[in-house]
């Protein structure tokens, strides 16, 4: 039988990042209501650049059930988790710090079990196993929401433009010594984990972003590592732009509905 299809992505467009934020934060909850309603937990992997801050809308929302939520690190900068390139110290400052989540349910890529890079993705990957793999049983773990930024040059997680982890297709976690946006050492998922998840979402703002968007999303066969993020059914693929980031695209947006 023939695989069906991934649906195509939907792109909401906001006139402010704080408009934008704020329904990124209703998108979350709801997402976080069915995931709990359906098993009793969710399951959510975050980016680390300027995602964190858009984050912050969660804090004092009701409705968050902080204590159901398992946070794993959709790539993480080998540094020091207290350095201030490291995207676990990030989401600490701007997020986990300031809610009541339990610190045994938000799971660092940590360098500090050693500087070999190989050990230090193979540790994270055994992590997601056994989070996911007897509860869910199937190849790849199976994420409730990825939430992921991309660069100006259309790099999500460490998944960077010509890299040769684009075509990974077996390891969940995998590493790059060579990264051509500093800290050159990075642990990133791989593509397999990132579109198994049932719902990604993008976020980008600002003009830096409009051109690099516009290849994302209206030239999708040149291949930028955004436009790889394709989820395989039933999954849905979101972005959550600015009007700025979204002033060069012609993809069909969608209005955002609560
Ligand atoms: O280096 C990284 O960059 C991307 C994009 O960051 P942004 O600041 O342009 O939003 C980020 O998603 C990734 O987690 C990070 O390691």
């Amino acid at each position: 039988m023939p695989a069906t299809a991934p649906s195509p992505p939907v792109l909401h467009s906001f006139a402010t990042s704080h408009e934008l934020c704020d329904a990124l934060a209703h998108f979350i909850i709801k997402a976080q209501k069915e995931a709990v309603e359906k098993k009793g937990r969710f399951t959510v992997a975050v980016s680390g650049g300027s995602l964190p801050t858009q984050l912050n809308a969660l804090i004092g929302k009701p409705g968050v059930k902080w204590d159901k939520w398992q946070v794993f690190y959709a790539d993480e900068r080998v540094v020091p988790l207290d350095h201030p390139d490291s995207n676990h110290k990030l989401c600490l400052d701007e997020l986990f710090s300031k809610v009541p989540i339990p610190a045994d349910h938000i799971h660092p890529i940590d360098p500090s079990l050693g500087d070999d890079l190989e050990e230090l993705s193979d540790a994270y990957e055994k992590e997601l196993i056994r989070e996911f793999a007897q509860k869910d049983s199937a190849r790849f773990p199976i994420f409730d929401l990825i939430l992921l930024g991309v660069g100006p040059d259309g790099h999500t997680a460490s998944l960077f433009p010509g890299h040769a982890l684009l075509t990974e297709d077996d390891r969940w976690v995998a590493y790059i010594d060579d990264s051509p946006k500093p800290p050159p050492k990075r642990v990133t998922f791989t593509y397999p984990v990132i579109n198994h998840a049932a719902r990604i979402a993008f976020i980008a703002t600002s003009a830096g972003k409009a051109d690099m968007l516009k290849t994302v999303l209206d030239k999708p066969e040149e291949g930028l590592p955004a436009s790889r993020v394709r989820p395989v059914y039933p999954g849905q693929l979101y972005w959550f732009v600015d009007d700025a980031a979204a002033s060069k695209v012609e993809y069909p947006r969608t209005p955002f509905k609560l």
